[in-house]
């Protein structure tokens, strides 16, 4: 589903050498690290003080630095809680292993660093030191805030690992593994606990600490001070209402934050009993609902967002805020049901600052079921015939290149380089699903490879989801989509995002039950971060929806290598079978022909100004080339296939041949033909078989010339039919129409 760059070879030879290290060092597993490699104190404060040096350099210079980030061999996330764990401590660590049902309690000594993970010196309560190492934070963490000099860590069932620098280091993989913990904590060791006490702050001085926190933007802080002031607040009557108010706004704090499942909980919690139907109590309720139903509305919940803003209107009709949210959640919940969209305002409505829409998914035409042979598949509830919407589906998590630094991302469990913001996903998905346990089993039903076990539910332990970052990264491999930074087809944008690096990705976790075919009877299209399905032919009802993961502009065997590689299965679809039966010697033969073909388009491109310029010589080759690449595509095989090899160089000889219209028009429905639309004409009727097109942008423009063909002979009936076609391909590859006119008509 997503483009990988065939250029990659130094990254997967980066990945081998990673591979090898990884095997050396195992091979030390379950022994301690020879004194020799431990580093003292001040070699590591000098070694943090340096690289603090070099972070200031770089953010003066803002270079923009491309990072390799290695996965390692896969271990779980700890799932059990921080109170149940024994304590270790860094000299009773060995290499290579998870030290399960063990504890680590440090403090940090330097500045932190950020290289992927952000990394301190730390020190035990023995005095011993070494270095941490945090990784799959979200992208907005500062390390100043994750780990400052003098913070007190727990790292859960810690992995201590060689570094490929020839160091030591504790690495955390999951960051639910890694607590931050408050002074005063008993579980902090006194050699380490801060010597200054703090004195006990009041439940009420805690909540406007949190108030003033939260008003500064600082919600993370917030929640953590309510936190506090909920654990400080006593027995007394006028507690009730305090522990109300506290969790009131820290529902507030963790909607900022995203953690919708959480502002949910307080918010409704906070509710006050309705017997006590003061004006201020309204009020207080009021609040509560609405920020309940703004949580769940952000969490596509909106049957609960419009209970929650229904329920605040019923306290006060006149309440604007509840009133505008619930109508807006009426609109989505119409949008859910009946896929009422105006496409055209969508597309207008996207843009590079504004891509995240405000817009439901409608998946009622399609159901997850069993797909014989591929796991799961998506399927049809109803018929659908060519150009329908087959779903509508908002991303789950979307990143973007200018939200951080783009990686390559090398991960040894499953083979895979991966280039560009696929990091960025990683860190996001992790902290969405960290914190929103019912978006967490959402996304951990989808495909895993298989290597993850049969649980599939995450364990809530600590008031966290105790994610594992290894099964997100391989979820994330085997389902991601690419996507373009604001919508698909849009020519700014297809100038600047030339490379993997320049892409977003992104996950939808519906769109990632459909399986591949290089025929595929449905297309995608991305307006900001929708994506938009429709059917490229007649699906009948039950029918298995098929999407191309990429690729599809690949030779046959390329094609093959990449599905096996990425995905792990055979393309068996009508297209490849056929391929599979052509004989080798053809197949050089095309390969050859298609570099041929390459050179000759590049250095003769054609425009609408020198479409009738080229030499007879160059209109010569051309046909030859042609001819030469069809007969690799043998009639026996692919007498109803398209020719997606030929179709470029039809398409430049049909544009340059000139002729009459009655002749032109033969050679763009031979255009057309290639794509796999199989057109034929009998006066003003037109049928079309597309039960094997590919969509390729060609194909446009061959159905529109062939519908300026018919114009030009007087055929207007079936001229309209071929610009439908054209309209429908160009609907499907961007998903609105909007934008056509101005392309092709005008
Ligand atoms: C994005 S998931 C699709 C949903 C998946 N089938 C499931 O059960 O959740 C991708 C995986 O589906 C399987 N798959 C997709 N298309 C396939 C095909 N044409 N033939 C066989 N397996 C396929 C492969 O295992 C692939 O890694």
């Amino acid at each position: 589903m997503e483009t990988d760059d065939s250029s990659m070879e130094k990254y997967f030879a980066l990945l081998k050498q990673q591979k090898l290290q990884l095997k050396e060092a195992q091979a030390y597993k379950g022994q301690t690290p020879p004194a020799s490699i431990k580093r003292s104190r001040s070699a590591l404060q000098q070694e943090f003080y340096l690289a603090a040096l070099g972070a200031r350099m770089r953010s003066l210079s803002h270079e923009h630095v491309v990072r390799s980030c290695f996965i390692g061999a896969a271990y779980p996330p700890c799932t059990l809680p921080l109170s149940s764990l024994v304590p270790i401590h860094l000299r009773d660590l060995t290499l290579e292993t998870q030290h399960r049902g063990r504890v680590l309690i440090l403090r940090a000594f330097c500045e932190p660093n950020v290289i992927v993970a952000i990394q301190n010196a730390v020190e035990d309560e023995r005095g011993d030191v070494d270095r941490l190492a945090i990784y799959n934070l979200p992208p907005t963490a500062e390390a100043n805030a994750v780990l400052p000099q003098g913070a007190i860590v727990a790292i859960k069932e810690p992995y201590y690992k060689r570094t490929a620098d020839g160091g030591l280091f504790v690495r955390v993989d999951h960051p639910t593994d890694f607590v931050l913990l408050k002074p005063g904590n008993s579980i902090i060791p006194r050699a380490l606990a801060p010597r200054t006490k703090k004195l006990k702050q009041s439940a009420i001085g805690l909540k406007e600490e949190g108030n003033a926190k939260f008003k500064r933007g600082d919600f993370q802080v917030a929640v953590e001070i309510y936190s506090d002031a909920l654990e400080a607040c006593g027995l007394d009557a006028g507690d009730d209402e305090l522990r109300q108010d506290l969790r009131r706004n820290r529902a507030a704090a963790n909607l900022r934050l995203g953690r919708f499942e959480l502002a949910i909980k307080d918010a409704l919690a906070s509710m006050i009993s309705t017997e006590d139907a003061s004006e201020a109590v309204k009020r207080i309720n009021i609040k509560a609902l609405y920020r309940a139903g703004k949580a769940a509305y952000e969490m596509q919940d909106f049957a609960q967002a419009k209970r929650c803003f229904g329920q605040a209107l019923e306290l006060d009709g006149a309440h604007k805020e509840s009133r505008d949210e619930f109508f807006r959640t009426v609109k989505r919940i119409s949008e859910q049901e009946n896929g009422g969209y105006d496409f055209s305002m969508m597309a207008k409505s996207a843009t590079a600052q504004h891509y995240q829409l405000d817009h439901a998914s409608f998946m009622r035409r399609v159901k997850v079921g069993p797909a014989e042979g591929r796991g799961r598949g998506l399927f049809a509830t109803e018929v659908l015939k060519p150009g329908d919407i087959v779903f509508v589906e908002k991303a789950f998590y979307v990143a973007h290149p200018d939200q951080g630094d783009i990686s390559v991302l090398l991960n040894v469990n499953t083979d895979r380089v991966s280039l560009g913001t696929h990091s960025l996903r990683l860190q996001g998905i992790v902290e969405k699903i960290t914190w929103n346990p019912t978006l967490a089993n959402k996304y951990t039903d989808l495909f895993d490879g298989g290597k993850f076990g049969n649980d599939k539910e995450f364990k809530v332990v600590d008031g966290r989801v105790a994610v594992d970052t290894f099964r997100v990264q391989s979820i994330a491999e085997l389902n991601g989509f690419g996507c373009p930074r604001v919508k698909s087809g849009d020519k700014e944008q297809r100038e600047t995002e030339k490379t993997d690096l320049d892409q977003s990705t992104g996950i939808w976790l519906q769109a990632s039950y459909s399986n591949h075919s290089c025929l595929p009877n449905a297309t995608r299209a991305f307006i900001g971060d929708m994506m938009v399905v429709r059917a490229a032919r007649d699906i009948p009802a039950g029918g298995e929806i098929f999407m191309g993961y990429g690729a599809l502009e690949k030779p046959f065997a390329e094609r093959q290598k990449r599905l096996k590689n990425s995905y792990g299965f055979e393309c068996d679809c009508d297209l490849c079978r056929a391929e599979a039966k052509v004989q080798k010697a053809t197949m050089d033969k095309r390969a050859r022909l298609c570099k041929e073909i390459d050179s000759f388009l590049s250095a003769n491109e054609v425009t609408n100004r020198n479409q009738f310029t080229f030499s007879a010589a160059k209109k010569a080759r051309a046909k030859k080339l042609l001819g030469e690449i069809r007969e690799t595509y043998p009639k026996a095989h692919f007498e109803r296939l398209p020719r997606p090899d030929c179709l470029h160089i039809n398409f430049w000889v049909a544009r340059t041949s000139g002729g009459n219209p009655q002749q032109a028009l033969g050679k763009f429905l031979d255009v057309l033909r290639d794509s796999g639309y199989f057109v034929s004409i009998q006066g003003t009727n037109v049928t079309i078989d597309r039960k094997a097109a590919i969509g390729y942008s060609a194909a446009i423009h061959a159905a529109m010339y062939a519908s300026q063909c018919l114009m030009a002979v007087g055929n207007h009936g079936a001229a309209s039919a071929l610009e439908a076609l054209g309209r429908e391909i160009f609907t499907a590859q961007t998903g609105a129409d909007e934008g056509f006119e101005l392309e092709f008509m005008l």
